[in-house]
């Protein structure tokens, strides 16, 4: 049955999702939390910096405007960035219609509350009974999905109900989703593996071969599910796509940006000029800050994590921390 899906968000995967609700024949509106943005894309119908080339369907309606946003929907989608959720929530509030799902894309962990996008989402309304909330993710390059190559998805819920509605809303020919019970683990696991990604990118720069990669990835995963399992999620949803398979795709992307912030520190440059830099997001950098702390706080071995959040923001050498987990102590591969 047709919907119709407010998009919260105007960038590169607020776009392609656009693109791929409309195609499934629902009615959608994006919101924009800047004018000026939303201005240039009711001329241009495409975001040129984000997602050049790609162009935003006319039947898409676009607006900056927070009440007229909603009017309609039957469906919230949030594709902000993690950690601007919080602000963009708390000034959307007052016109969130009630009852109404909410699906988040959003792969990240807030600095300071450590919380998951959709506990984000429910702090900022008031409670998880007011808006049914649920999770889309999985290995999901918006470029790949803009052209409209084969992708998979995951709708996390712990309402069986709300994931079947999401995954028949989400499903194209294109583009395939399976439900899965455990938002927990669909939404660690999206945020964790932004910050592997940004160790397979570091070991790009340096050129370490794929050796290293395939290393990185399997022991990443490990570490992921360990923290995953620590805070209550199943580690299947760790080896599935929400896990594994966003892993993979995120680490050997080209077009991956936390993969890129790790590939340009790998080759010298520092993590501020890179920053400034970018138009896009890479969540996995404020996200090691906060996995980190969770991972202490759940006493949890994460070495992969450490040694990026040392990269990042403790001025380590990228070689030297590569070092440092090749010359831990030697230990059997599964167990503590
Ligand atoms: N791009 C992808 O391939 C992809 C795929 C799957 C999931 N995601 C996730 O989707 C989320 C959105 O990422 P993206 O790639 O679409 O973003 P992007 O990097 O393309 O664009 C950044 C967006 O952040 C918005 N923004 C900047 N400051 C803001 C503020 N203060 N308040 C509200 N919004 C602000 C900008 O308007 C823009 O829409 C992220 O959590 C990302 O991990 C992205
Ligand atoms: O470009 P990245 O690194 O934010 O990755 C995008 C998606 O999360 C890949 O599934």
């Amino acid at each position: 049955m047709p919907e119709q899906i407010t998009i919260l968000g105007d960038g590169a995967m607020a776009t392609v999702c656009s693109i791929l609700l409309k195609s499934g024949g629902h009615g959608v509106t994006m919101w924009g939390a800047f004018e000026e943005s939303i201005e240039r894309l009711l001329q241009d119908r495409e975001q040129r910096k984000l997602l050049p080339g790609v162009r935003i369907p006319k039947e898409v309606r676009l607006t900056a405007n927070d009440a007229d946003a909603f009017a309609g929907a039957t469906m919230v989608l949030s594709a902000i960035p993690t950690q601007y959720m919080r602000s963009a929530w708390a000034r959307l509030k007052p016109h969130v219609p009630a009852g109404v799902p909410v699906v988040t894309v959003a792969k990240g962990i807030e600095n300071g509350t450590l919380l998951r996008p959709t506990q984000i989402i429910a702090d900022a309304l008031g409670g998880w009974t007011r808006n049914p909330l649920a999770a889309l993710s999985g290995p999901n390059i918006a470029a790949e999905i803009a052209k409209y190559l084969p992708a998979t998805a995951v709708a996390g819920a712990d309402d069986e109900a709300l994931a079947r509605r999401v995954q028949s809303v989400f499903s194209t020919q294109w583009f395939r989703v399976y439900t899965n019970d455990d938002i927990t683990g669909v939404e660690l696991a999206g945020a964790t593996k932004n910050v592997i990604a940004i160790a397979a990118g570091i070991l790009e720069g340096l050129a370490a071969g794929n050796n290293a990669k395939a290393a990185l990835v399997t022991r990443g995963i490990v570490e992921i599910t360990r923290l995953g399992v620590a805070m209550g999620a199943k580690a299947a949803t760790f080896a599935g796509l929400a896990g594994l398979g966003d892993l993979i795709t995120t680490c050997f992307s080209p077009d991956s940006r936390n993969r890129t912030v790790g590939e340009r520190i790998g080759k010298g440059q520092k993590l501020e000029q890179i920053l400034a830099t970018m138009d896009s997001v890479a969540e996995g950098v404020p996200t090691t800050r906060s996995v980190m702390q969770l991972a202490r706080r759940h006493n949890v071995d994460m070495p992969i994590t450490e040694g990026v959040h040392a990269v990042l923001f403790e001025g380590r050498d990228a070689i030297d921390a590569l070092t440092g987990l090749m010359t831990r102590e030697p230990k059997p591969e599964w167990g503590e």
